[in-house]
């Protein structure tokens, strides 16, 4: 499958391993067959992160993505927005603002039409809250340009070995059972249920419901979440034709074995999703958005302030990000 438009990554905080990510995998570009991608941020970023990492990455000026085909061959092209001094690992403000508005920029070309779709370069959500960052993460960033509420934006981590969907994501976990409801759980799970349809193939996928309390609650003896809410949205969700199971144990859910009868597990809170996902296939994961207008991911991790400068960040995830844009968007072509 081609794409006949490139795809648009957002630098993320300059200060983190973005900028150096994506000049590694366009160093790549031809061994790993990725398709045409352009960045939105700073070319001196760019050129100073390959610089770093001792990479012979050109660097070509674009205006709009329809310039990026007659270049991505022999150079990086890149969406000028500033002429950004910048250290690895020391984000300042100046960085942040440049993230905040590379991401608006690119979510916009992607929204035009102008772009295939959106790979976001990763950002540190308390840095950027600091310029004026009003969202819980780029998901809802993203949702919201899109003019779609944040509970019908659906964040699914992926990799080689596991898919999960996080129902609550970025809050305390002391709030997490307040916040489960049947019908956010159903929706959610439904959202998952048309997305794995629609932007990956899966013709009938199998969902795998996690229970939020050890043992999937014990028959009450360990909570009653399982019973009250998880349950009566497994069977809502079934009465809708999708194929769910659960709530099931958290603890017995992500062996091998288990994980072949299922093809995305919905868990209640982050960590029992991005645990799981992290610890199989951290190099090789992709945050993807399911339920907008366009196609959005991003690699799993996160800004790696530690690492960043230092040629020892791995590009798997980047690598497995923007082939994931690549496949899902094209798939939406041929609809
Ligand atoms: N998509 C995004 O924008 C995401 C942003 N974040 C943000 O990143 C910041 C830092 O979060 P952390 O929890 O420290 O997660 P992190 O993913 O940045 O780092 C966690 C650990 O993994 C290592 N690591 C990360 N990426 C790596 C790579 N490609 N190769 C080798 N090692 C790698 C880091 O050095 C660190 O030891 C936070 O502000 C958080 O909000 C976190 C996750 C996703
Ligand atoms: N833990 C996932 C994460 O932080 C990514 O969030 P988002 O910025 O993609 O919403």
């Amino acid at each position: 499958m081609t794409l006949a438009l490139p795809l648009a990554y957002s630098i993320g905080d300059p200060a983190g391993i973005g900028p150096e990510m994506a000049a590694a995998a366009w160093a790549v570009r031809h061994t790993e067959s990725l398709p045409p991608f352009f960045v939105i941020g700073s070319a001196r970023v760019i050129e100073e992160a390959a610089r770093r990492r001792g990479l012979d990455v050109p660097v070509c000026a674009v205006k709009a993505p329809d310039e990026v085909a007659d270049c991505f061959a022999d150079a990086l092209p890149v969406l000028d927005l500033a002429d950004l001094d910048y250290t690895p690992g020391e984000p300042d403000d100046a960085g942040a603002s440049l993230a905040l508005t590379a991401l608006g920029v690119a979510t916009g070309l992607v929204r035009s039409g102008a772009a295939a779709a959106l790979v976001t370069g990763p950002i540190a959500k308390s840095r950027l809250a600091r310029v004026g960052f009003d969202f819980p993460g780029q998901t809802e960033f993203v949702a919201d340009a899109c003019g779609i509420a944040p509970e019908n934006a659906v964040m699914m981590l992926a990799g080689p070995s596991l898919r999960v969907v996080p129902i609550t994501v970025h809050v305390a976990l002391r709030d997490v059972p307040e916040l489960l409801t049947i019908e956010l759980i159903r929706n959610r799970a439904a959202i998952t249920a048309a997305a794995l349809v629609r932007d990956f193939g899966i013709v009938r996928p199998r969902l795998a419901v996690a229970g939020l309390n050890p043992h999937a609650g014990e028959d009450g003896r360990m909570g009653s979440e399982e019973a009250e809410i998880v349950a009566p949205a497994v069977v809502l969700l079934q009465a809708a034709g999708i194929a769910v199971s659960g709530p099931l144990p958290p603890d017995t859910m992500f062996h091998a074995e288990a994980r072949e009868r299922y093809d995305v597990a919905i868990c209640m809170y982050h960590d029992q999703a991005l645990i799981p996902l992290k610890a199989l296939d951290f190099d090789q994961g992709v945050n993807v958005t399911l339920g907008l207008p366009i196609i959005r991911t991003s690699p799993d991790h996160g800004t790696a302030f530690g690492i960043a400068g230092t040629d020892t960040a791995r590009v798997g995830p980047t690598i497995a990000a923007l082939r994931m844009a690549g496949e899902c968007a094209a798939r939406r072509t041929l609809v």
